[in-house]
């Protein structure tokens, strides 16, 4: 057993999960944040955690091919950018190679392409940062340290335009002078907590969502002219009102202060109205790429009834509309689907139609009513789909489906068990969404061709409601 400040050297053989170079150490294993795969380093135990121990490295005899010097001051201690010591082409190789493991764990035959790298690394048009005060009482804004509430007070940072930062800092300025108090996690007192900006890479416009722990906002009126003032870009600022005890940013109340309470963007030749807590997709360029890729995919034709299922705002359905004869969305935010709606009208887009609603009910439903869709588009959040929605969707036999993900281990997942069911996919496409992360975005084409591997019988999934639950939450943990 290491103890803590014990000195231990060796070689890091691989990166986990977190980006985290891993030392093994007789059977332990140690954690070393910015260490990378065949380093020779010396590392200080700084913790225990459950998987093992955490290692600072005090000394790097050995530094990988691989190794760059961080853009940003702040790689090592935000937690935003675990990969950034690691030259751009090396992140892109070790995406894949990770994917390329997991799959054949998954004993899945699927040829991995390389990772398409992002069109540009200030990608992200979404930002949100925390408020809290230093030693001295000052007033900081950042992001939090990884599994922590500790701030790391950033001014800059390289993966959004400069103008955000810029506002950032403006707000905390206003929030000294007009005494606005940043909410302390542990005291559950204070009332700003976050500041969620958009911007619209195409229009320009940005859309500010104040996160504040209650709604009564004594400065408002001072605060909201002196922000419009110092950045005249911002469309529309947003009161949002988190009271939960929760690292879930957003609340559901929600004031406007000013503006309309959304912003507009363009992608793919679409205008698309985007509310504050709807889904858009973070990396703009990187995103219509993607997006086209799962449409070549899926040899859209005239008279497809095409499914985007998790639609979030519609643009996948909306950017597809006129290839199709009709679109479904379905997705559970209310908000997006508002937005969907308003943005097929935007668009004088009338053969899209949206649903609010859970998209394995939806799904489960059609499959009973025997409705016919010949192409179905599915986008789910990082936890992947559900073996509801799976079976749901093999019943209703469509002769593509395009499945995106953020998360290519859940995907892959999914994948099996929809070859369970004769859905064959030959090949993985994976584009870097979210360089500098160990994130990495995928679409993969399956078609109707298999037989059926195991034998999956009709119904066996959502039997009752009570077993639904049992079922699903079974798989969401991976049992
Ligand atoms: C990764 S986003 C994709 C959104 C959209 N396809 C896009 O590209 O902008 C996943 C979406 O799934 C929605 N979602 C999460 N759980 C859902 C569920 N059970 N049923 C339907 N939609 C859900 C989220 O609100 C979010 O909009």
């Amino acid at each position: 057993m290491l103890k803590l400040q014990q000195r231990v050297q060796g070689v890091i053989t691989a990166i986990d999960a977190h980006g985290r170079g891993i030392l093994p150490y007789g059977k332990e294993r140690i954690f070393v944040p910015a260490a990378l795969p065949d380093e020779q380093v010396e590392v200080t135990i700084v913790k225990m955690i459950k998987e093992g121990y955490i290692g600072a490295i005090t000394r790097l005899t050995h530094p990988s091919q691989d190794r760059v010097e961080p853009p940003c001051p702040h790689a090592h201690s935000c937690g935003g950018c675990q990969l950034m010591h690691m030259a751009p082409a090396a992140q892109l190789r070790w995406k894949q190679q990770r994917i390329i493991a997991a799959a054949k764990k998954e004993k899945l035959s699927l040829r991995i392409h390389d990772v398409v790298p992002s069109p540009a690394a200030a990608c992200r048009n979404k930002v949100i940062a925390s408020f809290g005060k230093d030693r001295n009482g000052m007033i900081t804004a950042g992001l939090y340290e990884e599994s922590s509430h500790r701030i790391v007070a950033i001014d800059r940072c390289l993966l959004h335009p400069a103008s955000c930062d810029a506002i950032i800092q403006t707000i905390r300025t206003l929030m000294k002078e007009l005494r606005i108090e940043p909410f302390d996690v542990r005291k559950r007192q204070g009332f700003l907590r976050h500041v969620q900006l958009r911007w619209g890479v195409r229009s320009g416009e940005i859309l500010v969502t104040l996160v504040a722990s209650e709604s009564r906002f004594p400065a408002r009126k001072r605060f909201v002219q002196a922000l419009l003032q110092a950045h005249p870009a911002i469309r529309s600022i947003v009161l949002n009102v988190n009271r939960r005890d929760t690292s879930i940013v957003l609340g559901s109340e929600e004031h406007i202060l000013y503006g309309s309470g959304w912003i507009c963007d363009e992608l793919l030749g679409r205008q698309f109205h985007i509310s504050s807590s709807s889904f858009y997709q973070i990396n703009h360029d990187q995103c219509e790429r993607l997006y086209q890729k799962a449409y070549d995919l899926l040899e859209l034709k005239k008279s497809d009834r095409l499914l985007d299922a998790y639609c979030g705002i519609g643009t996948i359905g909306l950017c597809a509309a006129s290839q199709v004869k009709e679109v479904i969305g379905v997705e559970l935010n209310a908000q997006a689907i508002a937005d969907a709606r308003i943005n097929a009208k935007r668009n004088k887009i009338t053969n899209a139609r949206f649903i609010c609603e859970d998209a394995s009910r939806f799904l489960l439903a059609a499959a009973n009513q025997h409705q016919r869709y010949d192409a179905v588009l599915l986008d789910p959040p990082r936890e992947g789909s559900t073996p509801m929605f799976l079976d749901a969707c093999a019943r209703l036999q469509p002769a593509r489906i395009a499945y995106i993900s953020c998360n290519p281990l859940t995907q892959l997942r999914d994948l099996k068990i929809l070859a369970q069911y004769g859905y064959v996919c030959d090949e993985l496409f994976l584009y870097d969404m979210f360089p500098m992360s160990t994130h990495t975005e995928s679409v993969a084409l399956l078609k109707k061709g298999g037989q059926r591997t195991t034998k999956v019988r009709r119904g066996s999934v959502a039997r009752t409601q009570k077993d639904r639950g049992a079922h699903e939450k079974r798989y969401r943990h991976g049992k």
